[in-house]
């Protein structure tokens, strides 16, 4: 038997594209093709080039290429959408919508005539919105179109958390539900460090500030960045639900999923619980909210209604 390894495209080349090429390699989950614009073939290719120098010093055996030819993504088994463009400071994700929704029909396009089999994880924001889209241009079913931010918002609020008790950050268990926005709902009640909940570790007005925290975490990195957004724990995440996928680990984490008539709600992709696996979403779990929880996630669910009220 002849072994094949996986294809993964990643749609972008920019800082997120290229970051989570290079994880995705590194770990060895599958070949890996960037993708961008005709103008941006070279630095594509030459960010690719860079990565399999790497390859002997790092020990792995991934091949990546750079293209602007969908034509080298034929039979992808996952692509990761990464394209469009990023936010400055004193813009927010929904500025970018109507820029990357076009971005996101056009690449659509292209992953359906050349891989029609793959999954799609999207990155690009407002990712919620993106992500509806992507799933309605590609006809491709609700569990194979997947938005990332929940694990990039849980790994924010684990990672103050873990500051905030000079722990270690393996211990610190979180997750956040909701739109990847200022509304956002970081479940402060399912959290703890080493099973102990964080109710009883920390003060509740400092868990308010963490939670403050983690629903601005993107633009903290914005204003302190200046021309661009966050990219290495973004891609950090990209790789682990591509990770869960690839390797069929059927892990639990946050996603955004089509949501009918889970949490109460229809017709809208929304960051949820999921078991990750190689049919993508393979189950969307639904946990007890208490009352302010469910009316925060409401909140949350109002404000991507509105940007994909937007959507043309
Ligand atoms: N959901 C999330 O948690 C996060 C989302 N993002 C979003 O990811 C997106 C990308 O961010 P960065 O990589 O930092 O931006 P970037 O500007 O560094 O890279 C974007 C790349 O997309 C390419 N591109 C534009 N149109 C394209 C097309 N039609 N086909 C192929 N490639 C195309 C550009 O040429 C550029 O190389 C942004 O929308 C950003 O807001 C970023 C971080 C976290
Ligand atoms: O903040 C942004 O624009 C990028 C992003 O989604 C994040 O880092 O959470």
């Amino acid at each position: 038997m002849t072994f094949k390894r996986k294809k993964i495209s990643v749609i972008g080349s920019g800082f997120t594209g290229a970051t989570t090429a290079f994880l995705l390699a590194q770990k060895e989950l599958g070949d890996v093709v960037i993708v961008d614009i005709p103008a941006m073939e070279n630095p594509a290719k030459g960010k690719a080039l860079d990565m399999a120098e790497a390859a002997p010093v790092l020990n792995f055996d991934a091949h990546i290429t750079g293209t602007s030819d969908y034509g080298d993504t034929k039979d992808s088994d996952l692509v990761i959408i990464t394209a469009g463009v990023a936010r400055k400071p004193g813009m927010s994700r929904d500025d970018l919508v109507q820029t990357n929704q076009k971005v996101m029909k056009s690449v659509t396009k292209e992953i359906v005539e050349h891989s029609p089999e793959a999954t799609i994880v999207v990155l690009t924001n407002p990712v919620d919105a993106m992500t509806y889209t992507v799933f309605k241009e590609s006809g491709f079913p609700k569990e194979r179109v997947i938005g990332q931010s929940g694990v990039l918002d849980s790994a924010r609020f684990r990672s103050f958390v873990a500051q905030e008790l000079n722990l270690s950050v393996k211990d610190i268990t979180g997750f956040v539900l909701g739109g990847h926005g200022d509304d956002m709902v970081p479940l402060v009640r399912y959290s703890s460090a080493g099973g102990v909940p964080l109710e009883s570790l920390i003060a509740k007005e400092r868990l308010n500030e963490i939670v403050e925290r983690t629903r601005k975490g993107g633009a903290e990195i914005v204003n302190l960045l200046g021309n661009g957004s966050a990219y290495y724990a973004p891609a950090a995440s990209l790789v682990e639900m591509a990770e869960a996928i690839i390797l069929d680990q059927k892990r639990v984490l946050p996603s955004i999923a089509y949501l009918q008539g889970e949490y109460g709600m229809d017709g809208i992709y929304l960051g949820v619980p999921a078991v990750l696996g190689a049919s993508g979403i393979e189950k969307i779990i639904e946990i007890e909210l208490n009352e302010e929880e469910k009316r925060a996630l409401d909140k949350s669910a109002a404000s991507v209604k509105a940007v994909m009220d937007i959507l043309a």
